[in-house]
């Protein structure tokens, strides 16, 4: 479903003399096969922003290659934005002053969703993520957890076949946080949605993925299971633990 191979994306910054290249992704490669839900790990700046904005297509590699659901994301992004899903957690598509419904009928037209197909996903959204009470409310007057539910929702519901999150659970409070990873764990299970999530939550990864890929200065790292990932330190050790020792010393040992 999706296949990325020796993708480099570099970047020049500053001007003239101060001119420099920063290297944000680096021989990077990896497959993520249909039904996969994949966590994306890495400290601030490691690259995983960039490998995102590469496989929605918002930015082209510099070099190598990369398909997603059979398309190359920088040049067919208007024929990919059918078959994935998207959602940055920091930011959101949503219309800040429509109601959340409103929002979603225009989602609806941009996506060419037909409108009974639409109707059983929203009303199927609705209910799992609860969204009925603020359906009608300005996407400004909502909450973060609301205006986050109404995002995830945004992005499914054109049916994507992969969904790449980008810290869905940031800033949300205990209960949903717990509610979202819920969500996205039924997503996966009964529609075989293929998800591709990056996050600093560990919580999030030790409770969804069971494949765990590590970037780090732009490279892979360790891409493997939870469990082999524990594996790399001999004693009984949290997953902060083991993930800070592999911040840190930026290798794995198995
Ligand atoms: N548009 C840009 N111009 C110049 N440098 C960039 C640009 N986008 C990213 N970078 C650099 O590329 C590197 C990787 O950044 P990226 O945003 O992909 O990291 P990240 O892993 O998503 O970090 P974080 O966890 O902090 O969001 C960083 O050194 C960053 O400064």
């Amino acid at each position: 479903m999706i296949e990325v191979d020796r993708v480099g994306r570099s970047f020049t910054v500053g001007r003239r003399r101060t001119r420099t290249t920063v290297h944000a992704v680096q021989d990077l490669s990896f497959t993520v096969e249909a039904g996969e839900f994949v966590g994306y790990l890495g400290p601030n700046g490691a690259g995983k922003s960039t490998t995102i904005k590469m496989l929605t297509g918002i930015l082209a590699p510099t070099s190598g290659r990369i398909q997603v659901a059979g398309l190359d994301p920088a040049r067919r992004r208007t024929a990919l934005a059918r078959k994935i899903g998207v959602v940055f957690g920091q930011r959101t598509t949503l219309w800040w002053d429509l109601p959340l419904k409103d929002s979603f009928e225009l989602i609806r037209h941009l996506y060419k969703v037909d409108r009974v197909d639409f109707r059983r996903r929203l009303d199927e959204l609705t209910g799992l993520l609860d969204l009925a009470g603020f359906m009608n409310t300005p996407v400004r007057q909502l909450s973060l957890g609301q205006r986050m539910r109404g995002d995830v929702t945004a992005a499914l519901l054109h049916s994507p076949a992969v969904l790449v999150l980008d810290e869905p659970t940031i800033g949300l409070d205990v209960v949903s946080k717990a509610a979202m990873r819920e969500f996205l764990r039924r997503l996966n299970a009964d529609h075989g949605t293929t998800v591709l999530l990056t996050t600093h939550d560990l919580g999030d990864i030790e409770k969804l993925c069971r494949r765990v890929m590590l970037i780090d200065h732009g490279r892979l790292t360790f891409d493997g299971t939870l469990d082999d990932l524990r594996a790399t330190v001999p004693e009984e050790t949290s997953i902060e633990d083991v993930v800070a020792r592999l911040y840190t010393d930026g290798s794995v040992s198995p």
